[in-house]
């Protein structure tokens, strides 16, 4: 049985720790990861701020979990309280192991974005639909030290959950460009001209600095993911943008940040009743190359919520 991770006793939540024996919960539990300029979820009711401990270290800050029109929802400000970190000192695997010990079964993040496209103008948001991994150095994987997996990525973001998500941005009163190619950056620096120019001949759309490994994070925890970005600028690609400012950035990140809560209220409303199965949720069944025979409990213990649905009966 998987230890409890939640450091706080008196927390008391339905899934505190995932059911690993059965499939999938049919009832919808949405893991928000707001980016910068969303640090509060805002709309949760019966909101409890709780601590969750991960097996890969800390998460960003405590988790809030909550009620929108009866429906779970678990809130985790990706930079942490105050923007403390920055993209590359994001602990994405805890974030996102922290979020599934809680009994997510989606995950919603939402990120403001740089423009590498004329008609994707500050303001809009971008239901994402590709990436572009230009992240270095970042832990990228849940697996290894004996337990090898490759899940399959080619298309990294859910596609159910994409298009709830931007029918929920569209009712926010937002403007939708629905699907564009998100170039994930290491940052923190802004891109140089040349690298601006050459991301849009790849085929970019919009650019950011936290989707990676955050979506390949999502998919090897069996989670389906769904980005929305907030376009705040104009990438230096574009003639009459000189430079990227910061101040630009937060100024429309801030007047975003209400249309972005109105997104996670009315998604709420937008999920059918139940939850069907997504192919996503048992994407681990056929990806773990690792011989069974030579797999113990103990060796894959780190992996008791990631992964713990298919490890129940190993040998300790
Ligand atoms: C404050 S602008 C740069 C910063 O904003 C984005 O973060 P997030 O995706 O968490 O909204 C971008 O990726 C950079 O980290
Ligand atoms: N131009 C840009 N480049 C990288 N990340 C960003 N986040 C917001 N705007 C950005």
């Amino acid at each position: 049985m998987p230890v409890s991770l939640f450091r706080h006793p008196e927390v008391r939540l339905e899934n505190t720790v995932p059911d690993t024996t059965t499939k999938p919960d049919a009832r919808w539990h949405i893991g928000v990861i707001g980016g910068s300029g969303l640090y509060e979820h805002g709309v949760l009711e019966e909101a409890q701020e709780i601590r969750v401990a991960s097996a890969f270290g800390e998460p960003s800050g405590p988790i809030t979990t909550g009620y929108v029109g009866g429906v779970r929802f678990s809130f985790i400000a990706r930079h942490g309280t105050g923007h403390r970190l920055a993209p590359s000192e994001i602990n994405y695997r805890a974030n996102i192991d922290a979020l599934k010990r809680c009994g997510v079964t989606d995950v919603l993040a939402i990120s403001a974005i740089g423009s590498l496209a004329e008609e994707m103008a500050p303001g809009d948001f971008v239901v994402v639909d590709q990436l572009i991994d230009r992240t270095l150095g970042r832990e990228r994987s849940f697996f290894g030290e004996g337990v090898v997996a490759h899940v399959p990525l080619a298309d990294p973001v859910c596609p159910r959950l994409s298009q709830l998500a931007g029918a929920a941005a569209d009712k926010a009163g937002a403007r939708v460009h629905t699907g564009g190619t998100y170039v994930a950056i290491e940052g923190p620096q802004f891109s140089t001209r040349a690298e601006s120019h050459m991301y849009r001949q790849w085929g970019g759309q919009v650019i950011g600095m936290t989707a990676m490994p955050e979506a390949r994070l999502a998919r090897e925890a069996e989670l389906p993911y769904a980005l929305v970005g907030m376009v705040t600028d104009y990438d230096c690609w574009r003639e009459s943008n000189a430079d990227v400012d910061i101040a630009e950035i937060l100024k429309v990140m801030h007047a975003n940040a209400d249309k972005a809560r109105a997104l996670i209220a009315g998604l709420a409303g937008l999920l059918p009743e139940t939850r069907p199965a997504s192919p996503i949720d048992t994407v681990l069944d056929t990806a773990i190359v690792s011989a069974r025979e030579n797999l113990r409990k103990s060796g894959a213990a780190r992996l008791d919520a990631v992964a713990g649905r298919l490890f129940q009966t190993l040998p300790d």
